[in-house]
Order: C-alpha cells, then structure tokens, then sequence
C-alpha cells in the first residue's frame, strides 16, 4: 500500500481521499527539515503547500519518493530540477485557488483605496478621524495587471465589473486574448506611467525577479499604489520603502514576501503599507478544492500511473494510463536491449511510432525508451528523469510518428545513433499487451524478454545449435526460450535465449569459444 505524508496544514478531505483510495497517510505539519529528512525515506509521496520547503537535501534523503503533491500553485517552494533528477514527478494544482487569489487581490486594492486597516486600528484606538482617511474611488481608474494569467485575468474579470479600465503586460498574452479578457496589452513603461493601481501576477522566474524596482517605481504615475499578492521577490522591498516615504507610491498592499513567515521587514511600521501572511489562498473554499485535487492526483499517479498537473513530466490521463502501460514496457525493453548491445557512446535517439501506437500519447513512451537505454550505464533513472538526463549527455531526441501500415498492427522502432554508427530495434504487442522484439538490426525475429537472457550473433551454420544446447546443457543451465532470426539461409544470424538463471562469465566464455559465435553477451532485463 502506498504511503504519503502530508507536511503542511491541508484540509482534512485530503486525508480522506487518500484514505478511501486505499493509501496510508500521516499529517505531520510544522516539521523542520531534519525531521522531514530523518523520516521522508518511508513515503511513496508528499503533499505540502508552501510552508515546506522541499530541497535537494530533502529529496536526496527519499529514495523511494515518486511524487510531490503541491495543494496550491508556485512550485518555487520545491526544488523541481533535483526532483525530476531523481525520478520524482512533481504536481500542484493550477487553479483550485485562483478565484480565491484574485478577490484577495481585489480586497488589497480596496483596502488601499479607503485605507480600511489604517481606519480600523484609528478607530478602536478611540480616535474618529474622518478626515484623515480620505479614499480614492477605483471607478474609472486605470489597473495595470503584470501577469495576465490565470489569476490575472480574473482579477480583470472583477477590475472590470468595477468599472476600471484595465491594462496588462505579459509578453505571452496574445491580442486575441486580450481582446476577449476586456484589456489592453502593453508594454510593461507604458504600464508603468498609465496605471492608478498596479497588481502583480506572474510566477517568479529570472525575468520577473524585481520587476518593481527603482527605475520601474520612477517610471510610474506619482500616488500610484501597488499590489502583490504573487511572490516577494517580484518587488525591490529596499526601493519600495523609498518610494512609499517619498510618496511616489501612495500606498503598497503585500501578501507575500522574499523572507517568510515575515516577522522583521523592513516595510513594517510604514503607514502607507497593508499586509497579510500569505493570505491570499486561504479561503474554506480553495483549501477544500486544492485539497481534494492534489489528493485524487497523487492517488491516481501512486495507483493508475496517471499523470496530472505535472510540472516536469508530460500529462497520462487514467483513461490512457493502462492503454500505455504495455507499449511503456516495451520501449523500456527496445531501450535496454540497446543500452547492453552499444559498444559506444550515443550521439542521438529516434522513436518511431507506427499503426496503432501512431495514435498514443508518445512522450511517456519515448522517455521509457530513454530509461531502458540509460538504465544499464546509471542507477536511478526512470521516465520522470531520463529525459532531462539524455538531454544533459548532449542525446538528440526524436519522435515520428506513421500511421502508414506495417507488417504489425502496431509497432514502435528504436533507432540509437552511436560513434560507431546506428543500432535499430523494432517491437510490437502480441494479444495487445505482450511485448515482442521483432528486428534486431537488420535481422527479423520474434522473440520475448525474459529476466536472464543469452544474445549471441553468429554464423548460420549446421550444428550450432546443438552444441550451444550442449554447453548450457553441460553447466546445469536450463533453457526457457528460444529465438533464432537471421538474414538469409547461411548469413548473419542472431539468438535470443531465456535462461532460467544468470548465466556466469565462465560459461559465457565457453558459449564465445564454439566456432560459429560472433559476440556473445549475457543481457538482464
Ligand atoms: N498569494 C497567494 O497565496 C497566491 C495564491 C495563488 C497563486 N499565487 C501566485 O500567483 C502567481 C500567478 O499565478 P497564476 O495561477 O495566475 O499563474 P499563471 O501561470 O496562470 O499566470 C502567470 C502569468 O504570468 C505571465 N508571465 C510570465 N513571465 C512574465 C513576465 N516576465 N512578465 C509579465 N508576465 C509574465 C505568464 O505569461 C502568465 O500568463 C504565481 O506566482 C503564484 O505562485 C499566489
Ligand atoms: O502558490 C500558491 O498556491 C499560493 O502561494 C498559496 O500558497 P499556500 O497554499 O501555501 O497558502
């Protein structure tokens, strides 16, 4: 029975869900990160939200982890490079708490325009200064939205609702798009001078990091006021305070920060500063969602193989996931049969997909074809990693796809290109589901792997198999199966044998000396 530990305060559905989908679950929240480390090695998945950091030193630490479930949006929180190089497939939930995101959005705005906070806190202070809070209406005025996606465009939405006009800079924003979201696409200087109010809504990425800086803050209307309830490190907190105390920006609503929790900042104390602690998920209603889809997706990837959400790995629904399951043990045996034929390094990978397997899903079944290759040269690969591995070691990747006929029905083809020239495999699925290798190079076979196997090219000459039987024979080795293909009567030819045990170097020895044999070589598969 899989096994998740569930590391930050979730709604208690998810607990149920795992529950009734027959996973074990433990709810450990506030952990530190040793304690994460000392106890991660017993679980099959994790689901956090962004209290818990997941490092490399985390993930190093779970050898047996296959996926991280995030219950909310930015996976910044999780060191997604060292996951996918670990084999782990890493989710979140990309829109259980959108809604939610933008009213908090909105609500920051609003409480900038009429100063609410400040308000509240004079008021139970005793003190009734109605003059001193004098707001500002937003009807009419001008909302710049960096970052026009999912959230963006609902704070749009509402922005617009309100009567504002609202204006967005996202460089993959398309004018059709924009056109049908109600907004005007912009540069990000002309943004910057037209808004009354600026929300900020894009992930942080190299591009994005202090977008909102000293020169963007120079740029901007006087008395603008700004609001993030994206990520922290999407404003120059230095540069903010200047331009708050200068009165440049009137006013700045922020929910999140570079350094959290966020005790001691130094925005703390200003009067024109309202924040929150990351508040702007937490509503009963998307913690219930992100909950709920984090807890199914994690159960249908640990039970079905079905993959959604992901962040580094290509999408299966559960409706596709058995139908690919076949045709992945397949690519994964063609890869492996040629990561223990090569005698030379691989320049480049092509998979053919011809017949039924033209219609699949083929990113899956080429990363699984990359794993059965990679595999024999390296311990911990699997299809969430291997193509990032392959594409690390400089392996050009290729997919075509035929939907022509063939001899098969359905049938992939593995063609490795190496420094010494190219190795091409062929398979198909007999009965649907039983794999079949049945080219190797250019010789035609139909043979089945089986966990110790005997590859032998050799002469097609009399007598051989009988004195191959023979030395297997004489060793106590027993023969499984057997499968002979060759090119022409007389020619190069190639044997495919399971054996019922892995077949020791001595013998091996033995089986290269007959005179037919050209290569022999024990394969595990
Ligand atoms: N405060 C919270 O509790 C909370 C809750 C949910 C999401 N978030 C954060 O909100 C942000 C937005 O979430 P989303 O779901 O809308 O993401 P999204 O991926 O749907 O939208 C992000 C948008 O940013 C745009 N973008 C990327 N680079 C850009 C750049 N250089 N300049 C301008 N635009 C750029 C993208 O094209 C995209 O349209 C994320 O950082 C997410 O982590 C915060
Ligand atoms: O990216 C997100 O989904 C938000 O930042 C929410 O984070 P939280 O779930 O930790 O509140």
């Amino acid at each position: 029975m899989p096994k998740v530990l569930i590391a930050d305060s979730l709604s208690p559905r998810a607990v149920d869900i795992f529950r009734t989908r027959g996973i074990e679950v433990d709810v450990k929240t506030g952990l530190k990160p040793d304690d994460i480390k000392a106890i991660i090695g017993g679980y099959d998945g994790l689901a956090v939200r962004s209290a818990t950091k997941v490092t490399a030193e985390i993930i190093a630490a779970a050898p047996g982890l296959k996926v991280i479930g995030r219950a909310g949006i930015g996976v910044d929180t999780v060191d997604v490079a060292a996951a996918t190089q670990a084999g782990i497939v890493v989710m979140n939930t990309p829109f259980g708490n959108s809604i939610t995101t933008a009213e908090h959005a909105i609500a920051m705005m609003f409480a900038l325009a009429r100063q609410i906070p400040q308000a509240d806190r004079s008021t139970q202070a005793g003190k009734w200064e109605k003059s001193k809070f004098m707001g500002v209406e937003v009807t009419g005025k001008t909302l710049g939205i960096i970052g026009c996606g999912n959230i963006g465009a609902i704070v749009a939405d509402r922005a617009l609702g309100l009567r504002m006009k609202v204006v967005a800079f996202d460089p993959f924003l398309t004018v059709e798009r924009a056109k049908a979201l109600g907004v005007e696409k912009v540069e990000l200087d002309d943004l910057l001078a037209r808004a009354d109010f600026i929300t900020l809504h894009t992930p942080l990425t190299n591009d994005t990091r202090d977008i909102l800086n000293a020169a963007a803050f120079a740029k901007m209307k006087p008395g603008v006021r700004i609001i993030n309830c994206a990520r922290g490190g999407l404003i120059v907190e230095a540069d903010l305070k200047a331009a708050l105390e200068a009165g440049q920006v009137a006013a700045a609503a922020l929910d999140v920060f570079p350094v959290e929790p966020a005790k001691d900042n130094i925005l703390f104390g200003l009067e024109n500063i309202v924040v929150t602690p990351h508040l702007g998920a937490a509503t009963t209603e998307a913690q219930e969602n992100v909950a709920l889809q984090i807890a199914e997706q994690m159960s249908d990837f640990l039970l079905d193989g079905a993959v959604t959400n992901a962040v580094n790995v290509p999408s299966v629904s559960a409706e596709e996931a058995p139908r690919l399951t076949p045709y992945i043990r397949l690519a994964e045996q063609l890869g492996s049969l040629a990561g223990q034929l090569l005698t030379s390094g691989v320049t480049a990978v092509t998979v053919e997909f011809h017949g039924e397997a033209s219609a699949l899903n083929t990113r899956p079944i080429t990363a699984a074809a990359l794993t059965g290759l990679l595999k024999p040269a390296l311990d911990r690969v699997n299809i969430v990693s291997a193509p990032v591995v392959a594409k690390e070691r400089n392996i050009q990747i290729a997919e075509l796809t035929r939907d022509t006929a063939s001899d098969y029905h359905t049938l992939l083809s593995l063609t490795v290109e190496t420094e010494t020239g190219p190795l091409v495999l062929q398979g198909t699925l007999v009965g649907a589901t039983l794999p079949r290798i049945v080219k190797l190079g250019a010789v035609p076979l139909e043979a089945e792997l089986g966990q110790h196997m005997l590859f032998i090219r050799n002469r097609d000459k009399p007598g051989f198999i009988g004195a191959l039987g023979g030395v297997l024979g004489d060793a106590g080795v027993n023969i499984a199966t057997f499968h002979l293909g060759r090119t022409a009567p007389g020619a190069d030819a190639v044997l495919l044998t399971e054996v019922d045990q892995p077949i020791p170097a001595a013998l091996l020895d033995a089986v290269r000396r007959l005179p037919q044999v050209v290569e022999a070589r024990a394969l595990a598969f």
